[in-house]
């Protein structure tokens, strides 16, 4: 297969700083971003993950241009998400950035065919490539879906489809929500892959935001959620020892934010039950944290008077 109509634009980078979503409903105030640093780099896959309720819907839908940020910075190739006008917002979701979503039904028009789902975003934004539209669906494992309507297919198929209906117009940033929502495990495995390859062939930077932690095994960087801010992180890496095996490294990674916040991950601080005040003690490489001692001996010595 020819990939000259297929290629993509190299990924844009996603720069979010001190993000803060505030809802008011009915006098009631719900901080759903408190803060949110996130810095992904162009031609990265990530997954953001984190609880029900932890702010990643708010986030996806403020970098897919749906929703603006009551305060901080959010840039997307370059796109300042806050101040762009209305026909730059136009623009910003044809062709910068595509989106998957968890309902299929929000993916694709039920009377068209996958092919013709495809075509669709094209034919907003411009001339209809039905050459490319097939190429994409042929690169995404999903050839045999062109000429079926969505109900004929599988509910991978669907979202297949849907991730090549996100890259028809070559965005440069391709966000997915919970797109593996709807699906069983081997068959989210199959989408999480495809996601995967659309970023190592196309180049398109992808970010998933999901609840579902086992996605971190299908990309490099995971970014944790909690409480409407970035808490922790997980790398990994392929590393080859010196007999020339092939291991899996993940390492976890704090955020500190830019005036030294960060959070510690629940199960360290369940682990060493931490809690209101804890030392610390700058060593010459690292920075220890350690319970309250002093406080648990004062209350010991006030009980013993
Ligand atoms: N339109 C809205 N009006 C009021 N509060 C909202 C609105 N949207 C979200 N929230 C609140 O903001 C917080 C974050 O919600 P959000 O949907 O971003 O979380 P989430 O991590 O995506 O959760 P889930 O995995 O359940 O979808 C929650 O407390 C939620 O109730």
């Amino acid at each position: 297969m020819s990939t000259s109509t297929v290629d993509g634009v190299p990924g844009g980078t996603i720069e979010c700083e001190d993000l803060v979503r505030i809802y008011s409903a009915e006098g009631i105030e719900v901080q759903a971003l408190q803060g949110l640093t996130l810095h992904v780099a162009a031609g990265d896959l990530v997954a953001v993950v984190g609880a029900s309720g932890s702010g990643k819907s708010t986030l996806l839908t403020i970098l897919s241009g749906l929703d603006t940020p009551t305060a901080g910075r959010a840039r997307v190739a370059g796109t300042d998400l806050l101040t762009m006008s209305q026909a730059q917002r136009v623009h910003y979701q044809r062709r910068t950035v595509g989106f998957v979503w968890q309902q299929t039904s929000r993916n694709l028009l039920p009377y068209l065919t996958g092919a013709e789902n495809v075509c669709l975003p094209m034919a907003l934004a411009g001339p209809v490539d039905s050459a490319r539209a097939e190429e994409l669906l042929d690169l995404l494992g999903v050839a045999h879906c062109g000429d079926k309507r969505p109900e004929q297919m599988s509910g991978g198929e669907q979202q297949r489809v849907a991730i090549a209906v996100a890259a028809a117009n070559t965005p440069q940033v391709l966000l997915a929500d919970e797109p593996t929502g709807e699906l069983d495990e081997a068959t989210s495995a199959e989408v999480l892959e495809t996601l995967r390859h659309v970023n190592a062939e196309l180049g398109m930077t992808v970010l998933i935001v999901t609840h579902d932690p086992t996605v971190s095994e299908h990309v490099r960087r995971t970014v944790q959620i909690r409480d409407g801010r970035t808490s922790t992180e997980v790398l990994r890496r392929r590393e080859t020892d010196e007999h020339g095996a092939e291991r899996h490294v993940a390492e976890e990674f704090a955020v500190l934010d830019r005036v030294g916040r960060m959070q510690l991950p629940q199960d360290f601080v369940a682990a060493l039950d931490l809690k209101d005040r804890v030392r610390l003690a700058l060593e010459p490489d690292h920075v220890g944290v350690w319970r309250d001692e002093t406080r648990e001996r004062q209350r010991h010595e006030g009980g013993e008077r």
